[in-house]
């Protein structure tokens, strides 16, 4: 599971490093080996040549009688000894070893790392040419694909039975086949998942069109000889219902639906946030305020704390500078070595499990492990007005490739099994998100019903209240992590609970409108 944080794509570099060094030796072992044998030949070629000449004259010498019993008895030992060296046994040791002492990919997180890819393609609406040229949003970042990079990721879509991917990409490869002066791909490959992929996408015209293609470059390839007889008859199945419904013609001008901002619940306005296509609403903007923060405590007068309003109803808030880059160091040096994938609850049974609409690696800190860790908690307590008591440890998050979070509540509702049941504290009353980098491209927090997207900046914290003064679930608070499109984005988060709030947010009886809770 490396493709899930950045972290750990920073060791496959040192893998990599290790394994071109590995094949370098190997290659100058082997080279040297081909030098001595085009000796050894060079020197028996001589020696027959002059030989062939006049052998009866070469062989009366005694000295060439010699030497030429010589060059097959001792020499030609020596030959066959080199010929059969084994530098590959070596290597593959030596490989073998790498690959069980390093950190090492496998087929899974070279699946991952597709899925991440195509999720980025959809999310940030790129487009596939400018993805294998290596430019993100307009800006060249990498080396461009090569056809049997695009092949790869149409292969790895269509073995997770993503047919609309498999097209996107095989049209890709095919396209640089054409371009590619050495060939890195076979066309008939890309022709028969290209035309596969657009058979499943429902157009079976074109995927006989495109396996008659695959028969013109390869005229005995069984599959397509087989497919072709099966997309036919599909083909004849087809007219007859043509036939059955003609006059039903309003069926045929079916609108297509274009994309639906105004869905908080909806994939559309998520995505449109994470690509900062909506904005927070102009009449909330107006009434949103920057102001110090000293809660009264003589420390935080010397220095208070610089908060924006980032929303009102749902509250959202932003603390700038609520971090030292010292903090933040310690912080990732401690969570490191204890990544894990990062799990989420399943709500029916209430266990952990990995999830791929939760993807990054993340740890826990106590405070006692450091001081840095204490005086965060401890600063989340001025910031807050709340009480650290019953507050959760501080977990550490590092977003990868494509690494994202889809909305969620970050409290237990009602109908959650064991949701923090255990832990006898209540339920999550608060969040503060603690943002320790920036991010090249993409990875906003977004909460979808506020139209509100905050943009990762390191040392500010967003911070927000989950529930209701009356405890219930502010369903306003649903939120999410963009994929990461590019660099990599590091989080913290406090999570308070209700427990020990009693005095600092005293609760009502009086309830929220039914409609804003969860
Ligand atoms: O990383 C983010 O921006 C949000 C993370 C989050 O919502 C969570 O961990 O609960
Ligand atoms: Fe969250």
């Amino acid at each position: 599971e490396v493709y899930t944080a950045m972290v750990d794509l920073e060791d496959l570099l040192d893998t990599e490093h290790v394994l071109i060094d590995t094949v370098e030796n190997y290659i100058k072992a082997e080279e040297q080996k081909i030098d001595l044998l085009k000796r050894y030949v060079a020197i028996y070629q001589r020696q027959q040549k002059k030989a062939r000449e006049d052998a009866q004259s070469y062989l009366s010498n005694p000295i060439n009688a010699y030497t030429l019993v010589k060059r097959l008895t001792a020499d030609w030992t020596q030959v066959e000894a080199l010929v059969n060296t084994n530098m590959n046994a070596d290597t593959l040791a030596n490989i073998s070893y790498v690959k069980q002492n390093m950190k090492f990919p496998t087929d899974e997180d070279l699946n991952g790392a597709a899925v991440a890819l195509m999720r980025l393609q959809d999310t940030y609406r790129l487009d596939t040419s400018s993805l294998a040229r290596g430019e993100l949003n307009g800006v060249k970042y990498s080396a461009e694909l090569s056809a049997a990079d695009c092949f790869e990721l149409g292969r790895q879509s269509y073995n997770n039975g993503d047919y609309y991917h498999t097209q996107l990409w095989m049209e890709e490869a095919g396209a640089r086949f054409k371009r590619e002066a050495n060939e890195t791909v076979d066309q008939s490959d890309i022709l028969e998942y290209l035309a596969f992929s657009i058979y499943k996408q429902g157009n079976v015209a074109l995927a006989l069109d495109l396996t008659n293609k695959l028969l013109e470059l390869t005229p005995t390839h069984s599959r397509a000889l087989g497919n072709k007889v099966y997309y036919q008859d599909q083909l004849k199945g087809q007219e007859k219902e043509t036939v059955k419904r003609k006059g039903d013609d309003e069926s045929e001008n079916i609108p297509i639906n274009g994309p639906n901002y105004d869905d908080p619940f909806g994939k559309d306005l998520y995505e449109a946030l994470c690509r900062g296509e909506v904005s927070t609403p102009v009449e909330v903007q107006a009434k949103l305020k920057c102001r110090y923060l000293s809660r009264d405590n003589p420390f935080l007068k010397l220095a208070p704390f610089k908060v924006e309003e980032a929303h009102l109803e749902p509250d959202l808030f932003i603390f700038h500078d609520v971090m030292s880059d010292k903090e933040i160091e310690t912080i990732k040096r401690l969570a490191q070595p204890r990544f894990r994938r990062a799990t989420v609850q399943n709500s029916q049974t209430g266990a952990l499990e990995t999830a791929q609409y939760r993807i990054s690696k993340s740890a826990w800190l106590k405070n006692e492990e450091h001081k840095h860790i204490a005086d965060v908690a401890r600063r989340v307590e001025d910031m807050t007005g709340l009480s650290m008591e019953t507050a959760e440890e501080l977990q550490v998050v590092n977003y990868g490739i494509g690494g994202h979070y889809e909305p969620h509540f970050d409290f237990a509702r009602k109908e959650e099994t064991n949701a923090f049941q255990n832990l006898g504290t209540g339920n999550r009353i608060a969040t503060v998100l603690f943002y320790m980098s920036d991010v090249v491209q993409g990875g906003a927090t977004v909460f979808p019903m506020a139209r509100t997207a905050l943009w990762p900046k390191k040392g500010t914290a967003a911070f927000w209240f989950n529930l209701f003064p009356s405890g219930d679930g502010d369903k306003r608070t649903r939120h999410a992590a963009c994929p990461v499109l590019a660099g990599s984005k590091w989080v913290s988060n406090k999570w308070i609970h209700e427990r020990e709030q009693e005095f600092r947010r005293p609760c009502t009886t009086e309830r929220p409108p039914e409609h804003l809770t969860a």
